[in-house]
């Protein structure tokens, strides 16, 4: 082994690695020559309407499962047992609700964009501030999604970090911008083929070497890593089956029940039952990737116990753990790291390709064609140039994220509860409840907004070790001494803080996005019915 713990890739890898590209890029190619050869704005957006079930479920799967969970889980499970597992549980509520009170609405109101649920409930201003709530959510989200393969791929193997993300950026673009949604279904069925072969080839090859299966699970169990349902009611503990299993369900609810990504693929199947169907098979092709995950992690843990890279300052963060092991683990396996890392980059690739197809759609449906008049020929060009303009933004928003430093799985789901919880608290105020009126969905939604931003910032800045990071430093230890000087401060002060307010800081970010939808109805629903009652409440108030 080399001394610093550098680890190199062999030609194969660099091979299989290079195929990945250049088979999602045929396939987009494909969807650019045949068919209706992209030639209209319901080709390009929602694939003439006919797509099936099967290819369906597993791209709305792989929208939202990024390299972030093939990196991200693991090293949760590693450090923490497998609480996390627990998430699975809200896989039930959160798609059996999108299934049947979601799609069927959506799908008969037969909509160019979700956000058009918004106009027809309330008014065009609603519909606007919900694009463009989506919007700043996904180009974020993509940031993040494009950046963390390259990072884990240049800390452990050297590969120039902004050459993959250019790399990825531009093949990405380009068969989305090509191949429209059809394009990006069936690259995401053959990305998530990837990404499953990838993770079972390393999890055996790991349980080989960890020496087989019953020696693993004596590793993984004296080790204290086989987690027990944790039935703790409190709201700040990070992972309990409360915070997991029933936080959870509303996250999932604004993944799979309002987001455009994944309504566009409900609008674009054949049927109303398919869709339905597609979103049910969702439910085993999750629990499959969360099982392949978690068990990586155990895995791990098999192999290093408590003596893990980070440890040993081979790596600098959490992060960094999977891909190193792998390139440690499977050094004698030639083709298995590449395989690796095409796996990660699937992960990735579908869903930049997700959120690219998606915001040209809200661009184009919910911001440009209402005020623009054009021929079809000119709107789907124009769809076209608006992906491979988030394609540009997104390797933009790659090097933002790259100025940030946090655990790359929190900060992706508490994006999508901080952004995606409101958006929720939206459409539910507009479904559940007839009597809230627009002025009251602005406000809510601006209020659920702050309410995010206000906890989930100063969730930020109150665990202060996170932040510390970001310092200079030349190895773990200076961090880590850094960051255990620094926690002393922060506790106290925090403690100085109103009892009710520290107590908002600290809840866990998996109840994000009940919280943010929760405010956001309730606020939404008090200034409905005070302006409903307008009339009566400034006569209230003269006399
Ligand atoms: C969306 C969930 C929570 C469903 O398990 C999962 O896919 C996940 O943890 N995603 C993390 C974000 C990402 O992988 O990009
Ligand atoms: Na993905």
């Amino acid at each position: 082994m080399d001394p610093t713990g550098q680890k190199y890739f062999t030609i194969i890898d660099y091979v299989i690695f290079a195929l990945l590209l250049v088979a999602s890029m045929a396939i987009g190619l494909y969807y650019a020559f045949t068919g209706g050869r992209q030639s209209t704005t319901q080709e390009f957006m929602y694939a003439d309407r006919s797509m099936k079930c099967l290819p369906l479920s597993l791209s709305l799967m792989a929208t939202f499962q990024s390299a972030v969970a093939i990196i991200g889980t693991p090293a949760e499970v590693y450090a923490n047992g497998t609480q996390y597992w627990f998430i699975g549980c809200c896989y039930i509520l959160g798609l059996l609700i999108p299934a049947h009170i979601f799609i069927p609405m959506f799908y008969r109101l037969h909509l160019t964009s979700v956000y058009q649920y918004l106009e027809l409930r309330f008014c065009k201003a609603v519909r606007i501030c919900g694009t463009v709530t989506f919007i700043f959510q996904m180009v974020i989200y993509m940031g993040v999604g494009i950046y963390t393969p390259a990072l884990a791929l240049n800390a452990v193997t050297g590969f120039h970090l902004w050459g993959a993300v250019l790399a990825t950026g531009l093949v990405c673009t380009l068969y989305t911008a090509l191949g429209g949604l059809k394009a990006v279904v069936w690259t995401d069925v053959f990305q998530t083929v990837v990404m499953f072969t990838g993770q079972l080839a390393v999890i055996i090859v790991g349980v080989h070497q960890a020496g087989g299966l019953s020696d693993a699970w004596v590793k993984v169990r004296d080790g204290g890593r086989i987690s027990g349902i944790d039935l703790n009611p409190d709201p700040t503990v990070r992972h309990t089956f409360w915070t997991l299993g029933v936080g959870g369900v509303f996250l999932m609810l604004s993944l799979y029940g309002v987001n455009q990504a994944q309504v566009q693929r409900y609008l674009s199947s054949r049927t109303e039952k398919e869709a339905v169907m597609s979103c049910y098979m969702v439910f085993p092709c999750l629990q499959v990737a969360l099982m392949l995950s978690c068990l990586m992690g155990l895995v791990m843990y098999a192999c290093y116990g408590n003596n893990s890279p980070l440890e040993q300052q081979y790596i600098t963060s959490k992060d960094q753990m999977v891909l190193y092991f792998v390139m440690d683990m499977l050094q004698n396996f030639p083709g298995l790291p590449g395989l690796f890392v095409a796996c990660l980059f699937s992960a990735s690739l579908s869903t930049i390709s997700s959120a690219f197809n998606s915001l040209a759609t809200v661009t184009m449906v919910d911001l440009i064609k209402p005020h623009y008049s054009m021929t079809e020929a000119r709107a789907t060009l124009l769809s076209k140039m608006l992906a491979l303009s988030y394609g540009i933004i997104c390797v933009a928003m790659a090097y933002v994220v790259h100025l940030m430093n946090s655990s790359v799985l929190q900060a992706a789901l508490s994006i999508f509860g901080m952004v995606g919880g409101p958006l929720l608290g939206l459409f539910c105020l507009g479904i559940f409840f007839p009597c809230a009126n627009s002025i009251g969905a602005v406000t809510g939604l601006a209020a659920g907004l702050v309410m995010a931003f206000w906890v989930g910032i100063g969730g930020f800045l109150s665990r202060m070790p996170s932040s510390v990071q970001v310092l200079p430093f030349n190895s773990t230890n200076t961090v880590l001494a850094a960051s255990e000087n620094i926690t002393v401060p922060a506790v106290i002060d925090a403690a100085s803080r109103p009892a009710g307010l520290n107590g908002l800081y600290s809840l866990s970010y998996m109840w994000y996005s009940a919280l943010n939808s929760s405010t956001v109805v309730l606020i939404g629903l008090i200034i409905s019915f005070m302006t409903e009652n307008h009339q009566q409440i400034v006569k209230l108030l003269k006399y």
